[in-house]
């Protein structure tokens, strides 16, 4: 039996209207027995589907997860979604820290971790995501950058249970570009020995997925990469039968 169970996720990101939950009930229909005695699916569609995904999700094996959290549990934040509220709506994770929340609305390691640390207040799992840009990989400069964004964005006290870490190169999301599968396994044995070192047999359960580009024609060499748990896919997950197919490379 696996340490770790896979996952596989999809981030909707902006993308998704009302008429987009016939979509995604074709995922919940694909997720049959088979498929989810191996591997656990999530989709984080955008706040104004969520209710809608979760009803739809009711009774199957497929998880809701929001996009983002306030730090705060309530008050004056216009627009801000605490993670209390996802929760209240049925969701059961929430990504923090993805590279478009840093580079959008310049949110530091300091920040994600909050919002990490109010996922776990509201009884969230937490995803956090890491990833070097094109500029520091080039610069080699990739392995310093995880490690310190892992380091200041993961709260204390982190459990298997709470807490998922995604690796994201800023430069394959959305490019079609994908590291090589030698470049994930370095990626993802460095913040395995990092999670390891700090958390020890917890660190050892916390999920690894890797993102960015992830599609069913890449997902099966991707998947095997060792230490990688899973993956957290954007476009791909927009449509149900890309997204099946990268959930049954694990079958
Ligand atoms: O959160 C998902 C990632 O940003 C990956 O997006 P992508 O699969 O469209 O490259």
């Amino acid at each position: 039996m696996k340490l770790r169970r896979p996952l596989v996720a999809g981030n909707w990101k902006m993308n998704g209207l009302k008429a987009s939950v016939a979509e995604f009930t074709r995922i919940v229909e694909g997720c049959d027995g088979p498929l989810a005695a191996e591997v656990d699916l999530m989709v984080c569609p955008p706040a104004t589907l969520l209710s809608a995904f979760v009803a739809a999700a009711a009774g199957s094996d497929v998880a809701i997860g929001g996009q983002d959290c306030h730090a705060k549990p309530c008050g004056a934040h216009t627009g801000d979604i605490a993670a209390e509220m996802l929760a209240d709506a049925g969701a059961r994770a929430v990504i923090v820290g993805h590279s478009e929340r840093r580079c959008d609305h310049g949110e530091t390691d300091a920040q994600v971790r909050a919002k990490a640390e109010a996922a776990r207040r509201a009884g969230l799992v937490a995803i956090v995501c890491v990833g070097e840009t094109r500029a520091e990989r080039e610069a080699g400069q990739a392995l310093d950058i995880v490690r310190g964004q892992l380091a200041g964005s993961v709260p204390d006290g982190a459990t298997g249970a709470g807490l998922i870490v995604a690796y994201e190169p800023v430069w394959a999301i959305g490019t079609g570009l994908t590291p090589t599968n030698e470049d994930i396994a370095e990626v993802h044995a460095a913040l395995r020995a990092a999670l390891n070192a700090r958390f020890g047999s917890e660190g050892e359960a916390i999920r690894l997925l890797y993102g960015g580009s992830v599609k069913a024609e890449n997902a099966g060499e991707i998947l095997a990469v060792p230490d990688v748990d899973g993956a957290l896919c954007g476009g791909a997950s927009l449509k149900a039968e890309a997204f099946l197919a990268i959930a049954r490379s694990y079958l």
